[in-house]
Parts: C-alpha cells; structure tokens; sequence
C-alpha cells in the first residue's frame, strides 16, 4: 500500500497531469514551431510557474543509446510506470547479439511450420514491418540478422514486405534504405536460397494503422501483402522512382501500396503453410494486423483469403490480450505503474485523449496493457480521417471539453490527458500547420487551467518527446538547419532528441510547492511527484520525486 506523506497533506483538488504530445524544448528559434507560435499561456507558464526540463529520449526511457530520439511508446511507459525499463529496441538487440532469439519457441515454432509447409510445399518465410533504422517501431538490422539466420537455417525462400518510414527517418530516405538492402538480399541469394522483397507502400497509407483510427489502411496492407493485389513493378526501387513521379510532391509515409511482380505474377503472397514474422517491436500499429492474421472470427475488412500460417510479433504486443499468441521477444515486464498503485489506494482516475493518442494515455501508460484498474474511466474523442496538416487544431477543443467536464465532475483525483497537435502534425513536416497546432493546444490550456483553479486542484504539464520545436533536418556536421539545393529548408518529420518541460501549475499551495531541477530528472520522475502532489509517499521502485515541499 502507498503510505501517506508525512510533511504534506496533498492539495485539496484534482491533480490533472497534461501531455502535450511533441513538445520539445529547442535548442535554436529557427525551424522551431513552438518558437514561431503565439502562446500566451504558455508563455506565461514558463515564466511565472515553477518549471523544470526533463530528459525523454535516449537510455533516460530505456532506448539502447543516447543516439536514440524519445517516442510516445517509452515516454508513456516511463511517465506511467515511474521507472525505466530496457524496451523493446533494447531487449530484441540483446536477443540477436546473445542469439538467444533463435533458441526461443517463437523463432523456432515459425521455422519448423515453415519447413512443414502445406499441401505438398514448403512453406515461404515472410517478414513484415517497418523498413528503417529508426529504432522507434523496429530496426532494419533485426531485420537482416533474422533473414540471416534464416538461411543458416535452411530455409529456401525468404519475402520481404517493407512498409517505408520517412517518419523516423528523413522524409524521402526510402531509397538509402531499399538500395543496401537489395544488394545485400542479392548477394545472400544463391542457388538454395531465394531472398527479394515482395511488396510495400507507405507506413501512413497501409497496415500500420493504430488504436482502429482506420482500418481500411489496414486492408489495404492486407491485400497488398498477402492476396499480392495491386500496382506492380518489377523491383522495388523502380516502386518508389515511379511512384514518386506519379504522386509529385509526396514523401515517403505517404506513398501509395505496390506489388513486386515478375511475368504478372505477384513475388510473394502469403499462403497456407508460410510463416509470417511482423517484425516491429513497439505494439500500438501492430496490433491490428496482428489480429487479421490470428483472428479465426474476424470482422474488421474482408479477408477474402485467411491463410494457416504460424504467425509471429516480434515482441507481444498486448499483456492484458495475450496478443499476438506467439512472439520472438519477451516484453519488457512493466510492473507497479502508478495506474496500478492509485488504484489500490483507492485513488480515482481519469484518462481522455483522442484516437490517435488514446492507447498513449491508457494502454502505454499502464505498461501496455489494455485493461483498466479499478476507478479507473477513460474517454476517447474520436480523430478525424484527414492528413493532419488540413486540421491542425486536431480535436484539442473537444479533449478540453472532455477535461473540463471530468475535472468538474469532482469524481477523478488524478486525471490525465494527451494533446496530439504538436507530434501529428510535427510528423507532416508542415511548419505553418505544426505552428497552428502548438497555438491550438495553448488555447485548450487556457480554457483548462481556471477550471483547475476553481476546483483546487493542480496540474502537471509535460511532454512525452519532442517534435514541433525542429521542423528543419541539422546537418550532420555543423547541427544548423540543412538546406535543399533551392535554398529551402530540408522539412523534418522526426521526433528530436530534446529535452521536455515540466511545469508545475499551483494556485492552491501559497507558494509551498516546486520542482527542483536535477542533473537526471527525466520522464520517469513524474509518477512520484504525483504521488505527493495527492499526499501519498511514492512506490519504493519509482524514481525520485521532484516535488519541494516547504
Ligand atoms: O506515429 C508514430 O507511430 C510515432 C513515430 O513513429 O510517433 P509517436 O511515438 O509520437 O506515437
Ligand atoms: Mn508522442
Ligand atoms: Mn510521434
């Protein structure tokens, strides 16, 4: 049990805490959105409330280096579980590194169907996932390492279905990625081993869709991957060199499906006795085609064919779902989050975002579970279907709506909530739009915060990553805005690896409450400074508090 806080009673109100996804601190003015936006509440946060930076990329949330930018997976499962654990670009390193992923039943059980195979052929190896070093969903070196061990294991045909980022990575990067790769697939080829990629499109227009915002990208992965349907070429760099020419203007995550054929026959569809390992190890945009692939009953698209396939995740995906069934990797073991812990102390809660950020409150921030905690009520404003920079504002009016209802509804102690804006919209490399979304989510604070007030309560608003505050790619060298040969600014796309704000927003304590700056305040500190912010001492295994209490 959390005892109670001897030298603070806890304030009187609700403790809201406020993500504002995306929301970095930034190093220069120049190709910052946060920067170029008008912000007069937060302006007046930073300069009249006590406020620290806290670390949120890197080892801080458990990513394998300090290369590492943050993301809404680690942020979420740092901020929620007050600690840091090794997460899943981590541990399926190690996994590979220690080979100990290839002893494991999933590597094994999808070899052995494999080899099996049905109705009189061995089956095809398929691997599935995200195509870049981006180490936010997945990491093309598990990727090469898993069709290298294919082979050794005497396996005779290898496709490969790569969903492009230029998300992660620079916005029109494809090629750097499918040019190497092509090669090494032509060189570990040989007269007993077939290995080519088989089919792909853009990660923002099929099968890695999350939180059911769109299933329909999601069938269209289907179709694409597994019926083999759709535009075909002959390889994949031809895919992207046309594409590019037939959709001007549109970057990576945005192009559409393609289909590798060879005499009008598509490369690799997927059928009865082959494996499939989708090979992305964060969980939110794999838990769809996850269930398209194990679901036996399943009424989300037509399926038009379900092939029998042993079917693999690179990690699992859902705890609380057993989701997938089978996986490569063991999850990091999130344990004693302070969803979990609150609600044995009896301390009501309340999670609101929209779909595209919904799981991010509620699912990462429970240690990737989907089920909830006793006391515990969310809400889920539904997304628009529309590319982000259309609708910059997103539905940040509706989540203060949702905020503001909850916080006078005088049910929930501690209440959560997440602001797409600054992230969505970061991500489209729109710097006009992402400077709209930054001042959408300051409006929505300004609504918020009185209410707050009124009820006595106290907010906490953070960020799980930055985004908005680089919209510019730095040259590698001198870490200023790079620039293409017209002279504009190389748009960015990518999460930074930038601190984030912590700002204690209090009225109610007459100046008895602040944060103290530490040299490792991170993310993960946040969890404890909740606690005694409602009176509670925090759990033995979250990391410090940052709250003063004079
Ligand atoms: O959109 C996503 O999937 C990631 C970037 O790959 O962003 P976030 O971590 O903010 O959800
Ligand atoms: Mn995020
Ligand atoms: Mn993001």
């Amino acid at each position: 049990m959390l005892q109670k806080l001897s030298s603070f009673p806890g304030v009187p109100g609700p403790v809201v805490i406020i993500v504002m996804d995306g929301y970095g601190l930034p190093k220069n003015d120049l190709g910052s959105a946060i920067a170029a936006a008008r912000k007069p509440t937060l302006d007046g946060l930073f300069a009249h409330y006590s406020n620290v930076r806290l670390k949120a990329h890197g080892t801080a949330v458990g990513m394998p280096s300090d290369d590492d930018m943050g993301n809404s997976e680690v942020g979420h499962n740092a901020i929620g579980a007050g600690q840091v654990y090794a997460q899943g670009a981590a541990l399926v390193a190690q996994a590979i590194a220690s080979g100990s992923l290839w002893q494991g039943d999933g590597w094994r059980q999808v070899v052995d169907g494999v080899k099996q195979g049905a109705n009189g052929r061995p089956g095809v190896l398929h691997f599935l996932g995200l195509f870049s070093d981006g180490n936010v969903h997945s990491h093309i070196d598990h990727l090469k390492a898993m069709v290298t061990q294919a082979k050794a294991e005497g396996i005779a045909t290898v496709r490969i279905h790569v969903l492009l980022d230029g998300r992660d990575v620079p916005e029109t990067s494809a090629l750097d990625y499918v040019t190497p790769f092509e090669a090494f697939l032509a060189d570990i080829s040989d007269a007993g081993f077939d290995a080519r990629i088989a089919s792909g499109g853009g990660r923002q227009v099929i099968t890695m869709d999350r939180y059911e915002a769109n299933w329909a990208m999601v069938a269209a992965g289907w179709k694409t991957h597994v019926l083999g349907e759709g535009e075909q070429f002959p390889s994949t760099t031809a895919a992207i060199q046309a594409l590019r020419q037939s959709h001007p203007g549109t970057i990576d995550q945005d192009l559409p499906p393609f289909v590798i054929a060879q005499d009008g026959q598509p490369l690799g569809p997927i059928q009865d006795g082959d494996g499939v390992i989708f090979f992305n190890f964060r969980g939110d945009r794999a838990i769809e085609i996850s269930r398209a692939f194990e679901e036996e009953h399943f009424d989300k698209f037509d399926r038009v064919r379900h092939p029998r396939v042993t079917y693999a995740g690179m990690l699992q995906y859902d705890g609380d779902l057993q989701l997938p069934r089978r996986y490569l990797v063991a999850p990091p073991a999130i344990q004693n989050t302070m969803g979990e812990w609150f609600a044995k102390a009896g301390v009501t809660q309340f999670a609101c975002s929209e779909t595209q950020k919904y799981g991010h409150v509620t699912y990462f921030w429970n240690g990737n579970r989907s089920g909830k905690f006793e006391g515990e009520t969310t809400q889920e404003v539904p997304s628009d279907v529309v590319p982000f920079e259309q609708r910059p504002w997103m539905k940040s009016a509706e989540i203060a709506d949702a905020m503001i209802a909850a916080v006078k509804s005088g049910k929930h102690k501690v209440l959560r909530c997440n602001f797409a804006n600054g992230d969505m919209v970061g991500h489209t490399g729109n710097f006009r739009a992402a400077t709209l979304a930054v001042e959408a989510v300051d409006l929505a604070l300004e609504r918020l915060l009185p209410v707050i007030d009124a009820a006595g309560g106290i907010a906490l608003i953070t960020a799980d990553h930055g985004n908005a505050d680089e919209m510019y790619e730095l040259d590698k060298k001198t870490k200023q805005p790079a620039k293409n040969k017209d002279g504009s600014y190389k748009a960015k796309t990518a999460h930074t690896l930038n601190p984030v704000p912590l700002i204690l927003y209090d009225n109610v304590s007459g100046g008895k409450l602040s944060l103290k700056q530490t040299e490792q305040a991170g993310l993960s500190n946040i969890a404890a400074t909740v606690a005694n912010l409602i009176g509670l001492e925090k759990h033995p295994s979250w990391d410090e508090s940052l709250l003063e209490i004079r």
